[in-house]
Parts: C-alpha cells; sequence; structure tokens
C-alpha cells in the first residue's frame, strides 16, 4: 500500500530548492520563496536541505516536503545517520531522504537498521541510491521510495550528461511495487517527459529551476563557444 503522501507525488514534478554554502541565496527565507514559487508553477512537492530551511518551506506551501541535511562534502553526506533523519522529521519533513548507497555510515548503523528507526517512528523514507545494487538494498530494507539521486556521485556509475536513463529503466522493470522516483541531471522538459514516459512515480528537479548561478553558465558559457 502506498502512502497518500507519496500517492500526491503520482505523475508530477518535484522541485529541490536547494543553495551550497557561501552561496548568495543560502538563506531559509529565500529558499521558502523559491519554494512557493515552485509550487505556483506547478511543483507537487518540493525537496530542500537542512533544518531551517525544511521549516521555514513547511511554513509556507502545502504541498508534501522531503527533507534531507547534509553534513559534509565526502562518502555519506546525505542524512548520514539516524540523528540528521530525526531532526530533518523533526522540523517538519514529511518524507526523510537518505544516503542509500552501501557504504559504511558514520553512525555505525546500517541503511537497514536506519529505515527500521525511522518507520517505528512513523517516518516515510526515500533512498537515495547511487547503483543498482544500492536500489536493491535500499528495496530489501523497505524503502518507501528509491530514487536515481546518486547515480554518478559515488564512483559505482559514469555521471551521464542527462539523467542515468539506463538506472531508472533497470530499477523500473526490477521493483515494479515500489514508487521510482528520477532524480539528478534532469535539465529540460523532455528530459522530464522521457523519464516520466519510462514509468518514474515522479521526478526531482533542481539546478535546471532553482540554480540560476549553474543555469548562468549554461548560456554564459555559448558566448565563449
Ligand atoms: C548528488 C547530490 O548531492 N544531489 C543533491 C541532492 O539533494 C542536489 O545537489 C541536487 O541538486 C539534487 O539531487 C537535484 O538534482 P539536479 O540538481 O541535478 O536536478
Amino acid at each position: 500500500m502506498v502512502h497518500p503522501l507519496i500517492e500526491q507525488l503520482k505523475g508530477g514534478l518535484v522541485v529541490s530548492c536547494q543553495a551550497y554554502p557561501g552561496e548568495p541565496l543560502r538563506h531559509p527565507e529565500t529558499m521558502a520563496q523559491m519554494a512557493q514559487a515552485a509550487v505556483i508553477g506547478g511543483a507537487v512537492g518540493i525537496r530542500c536541505q537542512g533544518l531551517a530551511d525544511i521549516s521555514a518551506i513547511k511554513g509556507q506551501v502545502e504541498v508534501p516536503v522531503i527533507g534531507i541535511w547534509k553534513d559534509g562534502h565526502e562518502g555519506v553526506f546525505i542524512t548520514p545517520t539516524l540523528r540528521h533523519a530525526r531532526c530533518c522529521m523533526a522540523a517538519g519533513a514529511d518524507i526523510i531522504a537518505l544516503d542509500a548507497t552501501r557504504r559504511p555510515r558514520p553512525d555505525g548503523l546500517t541503511y537497514a537498521q536506519t529505515v527500521e528507526a525511522l518507520h517505528a517512528e512513523g517516518a516515510l523514507v526515500m533512498a537515495d541510491c547511487g547503483s543498482f545494487e544500492d536500489a536493491k538494498m535500499a528495496v530489501d530494507a523497505g524503502s518507501d521510495i528509491i530514487s536515481t539521486t546518486l547515480a554518478g556521485y559515488t564512483g559505482e556509475r559514469e555521471k551521464t550528461h542527462g539523467p542515468d536513463f539506463e538506472l531508472l529503466g533497470q530499477m523500473i522493470d526490477a521493483f515494479p511495487d515500489v514508487p521510482v522516483l528520477c532524480e539528478g541531471r534532469i535539465h529540460t522538459p523532455d528530459d522530464l517527459a522521457q523519464v516520466m514516459q519510462m514509468g518514474a512515480w515522479c521526478a526531482v528537479v533542481g539546478t535546471a529551476i532553482t540554480h540560476p548561478t549553474t543555469i548562468t553558465t549554461w548560456f554564459a558559457d555559448r558566448l565563449r563557444g
């Protein structure tokens, strides 16, 4: 049985609103404004980072919020421990996304133990996977959603120019009973249409909608040839 909150995301676009450390837009109110703007444009959900951003965004939008807490930048850093996940929950996230790779976690728990503890506390868990093997592990652990988020970032798969269509297809084929979300390098409406046509439950778009510095480089680089 798919939870009603996850059902709400079906067939839709989730917009990731994140600004990175040191960037001009890194402020909870700014991210909350970004999230509101995305919802007005048709986002059915928001993904966001950090406890302050999660609570600021939850205070402004009605759509489900997927919360993460990035701590560090190497190895397991997306909601790396049970403590980080619990804090995201307490900040108001409706769904907690976690690094769902097979790498060791800083608190010594396995991914499955982390999911079990979170489920016992009533949380919904999204698995940020980097490979098919990760996805299998995440499904076995009972994840509520599995996603291609970390494909191309863990050394297990090549970083494709656009979304990792191959991994997405493998996940959709192998796990027909689990919602499979496509996230990572969806840069155009055509990419989005393609992943949804392949059978993704929903898709997350970040950079192409909410990261103006990168979008600017896409244009400015053309001028430099
Ligand atoms: C690998 C990693 O750390 N991904 C992060 C996860 O939250 C974000 O930096 C991405 O922006 C997000 O996944 C959306 O992807 P894209 O920005 O490519 O649409």
